[in-house]
């Protein structure tokens, strides 16, 4: 399974073709993914667990923020948001704040002396359609700007042409690219058309150097689905048998509502267990579910719904 040379990356082999590891992984069983995935999102959830649950989808949560009109007055008050979600001292801040490259500046200057990460979408987000070369410039300089973590995307286009190793290639080469940055690796499920690709995708991504895999850019529908995210964690959870080596999940793009942050959190409890219930191993990638997080857990203490107004705009 480890790739040649022990790096991630296509090695020389004895007749200095590089080799690469298996990409091959197992068929997804459409209907049985998606009935399960479903399934798991009826589980009735008891009262305290709900309330640990949504603190914890907040603590997970990589408050986005991806567009063109994005100013730095807009950066610097998400960023507040992100470091006091709430006024109550129970409410975590959240994981991390997720910008363009050109805003990671204003958000490193934002949240100093927090805990709150900053993430930076680069590699010509979102088509990923630029020269290689291009698109590690921007990861380097994101990551001189301040990034802590680069959320990259794949060339989809290649993938759907066959061109596995130019994926991996890509993959690995950003990983340098990171230094000490954490690399999420950006599938666009959405684009991928099967939940087989997405399998392979995902074991790709990994061999490759991956930190994290995430279903979605935002910007493409379907975005993240709790069945493609069911099969990601599967993959996850099979390279973490054949390596020993824990992958992180982020499904991002169109989560909007505490209940299916809620439905995530258990797809992640039952696929992986507890050890993968942490900001470490699993985010949720949003740009509107704070607010609705947040008045789900005032409903929860009082009984009551807060006025969305109570809450600054997501
Ligand atoms: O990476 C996160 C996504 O861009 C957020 O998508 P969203 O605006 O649908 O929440």
């Amino acid at each position: 399974m480890a790739a040649e040379g022990g790096n991630g990356k296509g090695a020389a082999g004895p007749s200095g073709a590089r080799t690469y590891p298996d990409f091959s992984a197992p068929t997804v069983d459409k209907v049985m993914v998606e009935e399960r995935a479903a399934a798991l999102g009826k589980r009735s959830i008891k009262k305290e667990t709900k309330v640990a649950g949504l603190l914890l989808s907040i603590a997970m949560m990589d408050l986005t923020t991806l567009e063109g009109k994005d100013s730095p007055g807009k950066v610097t008050q998400l960023c507040q948001k992100a470091m006091r979600p709430h006024a109550s001292p129970e409410v975590p801040p959240c994981a991390a704040i997720c910008v363009y490259p050109k805003l990671v500046p204003v958000a490193k200057h934002a949240l100093a002396g927090s805990s709150v990460k900053v993430a930076s979408v680069a590699t010509a987000f979102p088509s990923g359609l630029s020269a290689l070369d291009v698109k590690l410039e921007d990861v380097r300089r994101a990551v001189a700007w301040g990034a802590d973590e680069i959320d990259m995307v794949i060339d989809r286009g290649a993938l759907l042409a066959g061109e596995k190793t130019r994926i991996f290639d890509e993959i690995a080469a950003t990983k340098e690219a990171c230094g000490q940055a954490h690399l999420k690796v950006i599938l666009e499920t959405g684009e991928l058309g099967t939940y087989d690709l997405v399998r392979e995708a995902s074991q790709i991504a990994m061999l490759a150097g991956a930190d994290f895999i995430k279903t979605s850019t935002g910007k493409v529908t379907p975005a993240a689905t709790p069945a493609v995210t069911l099969v990601m964690l599967e993959a996850i959870r099979d390279f973490f048998y054949a390596t020993g080596k824990r992958i992180g999940m982020k499904p991002a793009g169109g989560i909007r509502t505490a209940k299916q942050a809620l439905h995530y959190l258990v797809l992640v409890k039952e696929t992986l267990g507890d050890a993968w219930l942490t900001p470490d191993l699993f985010r949720l990638g949003a740009s509107t579910l704070l607010n609705d997080v947040l008045m789900q857990l005032e409903k929860e203490r009082t009984g009551a719904y807060q006025s969305g107004d109570s809450f600054s705009k997501d």
